[in-house]
């Protein structure tokens, strides 16, 4: 890690309370299960929890308003998500996010989808519908959690509840990781300057409604160690003032 680096004040975002709450049992003071839609809650002087709500929409106004009233150093997204079949991966697995891409913006035409540089609004220059994570703090969280890949990840707004939608989106996105917020909040930290790092584990296998093999409670077990000791290390990195 460059010496320069730092990684507090960190903002911790999830989509909704159980994805985040597990995580916090070594600050005795929160409240377990109430982690109202949109409020930052404070977990010591150089960490703050904020649940969005699900949704890009919902996840990018609630990220928004936060950074705007709390500067901070870096932001960690945590949550559930599905694999792509094609993924291999199963429930239960950890990953971090390498990329996050938007595969339902664009245009569907008689000759098929554009993304949004084909509709003329590419996102970056390098890519049209996708940012990449490759900053210092997103390496270092990549690092926290080894062996655990990193893996490009997909945002929608219509989860791929059937073998062809999860198909389709996989292979626009060339993801392995489906969610709902990732893009949004990525998009909003980059706009504030912070940068941003993801960590989910697989809830569910994406496809046919009635196949998807959802596990909540063992992939909120698993995220809460992880993310459990990612705090614990900006803990230490913070030192006595900000524990
Ligand atoms: O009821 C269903 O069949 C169903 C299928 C997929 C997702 C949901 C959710 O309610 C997702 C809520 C929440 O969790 C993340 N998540 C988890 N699995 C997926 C997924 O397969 N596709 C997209 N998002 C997923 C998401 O980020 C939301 O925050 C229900």
């Amino acid at each position: 890690m460059p010496e320069n680096f730092r990684f507090s004040p960190l903002l911790v975002v999830a989509a909704v309370a159980l994805e985040i709450q597990d995580a916090l049992t070594d600050w005795p003071h929160l409240p377990r299960t109430s982690f109202p839609v949109g409020e930052m809650i404070t977990v010591s002087p150089c960490i703050q929890v904020l649940v969005t709500g699900v949704g890009a929409v919902r996840a990018a106004a609630a990220t928004a308003l936060a950074l705007q009233n709390w500067p901070c150093a870096a932001l960690l997204h945590v949550g559930v998500g599905g694999a792509y079949p094609a993924s291999g991966l199963p429930v239960g697995a950890l990953v971090t996010a390498a990329s996050e891409c938007d595969p339902q913006a664009g245009i569907l035409t008689p000759d098929g989808y554009r993304d949004l540089g084909g509709l003329g609004f590419p996102l970056t220059t390098a890519f049209p519908n996708r940012i990449v994570f490759d900053s210092p703090w997103a390496d270092w969280v990549a690092q926290q959690v080894a062996p655990a890949p990193r893996l490009p990840f997909a945002t929608v707004q219509c989860c791929s509840g059937t073998n062809a939608a999860a198909e389709l989106m996989a292979f626009r996105a060339e993801a392995a990781v489906e969610n709902m917020e990732g893009l949004a909040v990525a998009w909003t930290a980059g706009r504030f300057g912070v940068p941003y790092a993801a960590l989910r584990t697989i809830s569910n296998l994406t496809g046919d409604r009635d196949r998807q093999q959802w596990n909540l409670p063992a992939a909120q077990a698993v995220l809460a160690q992880a993310v459990g000791a990612i705090l614990a290390a900006v803990r230490v990195e913070s030192g006595r003032d900000c524990s």
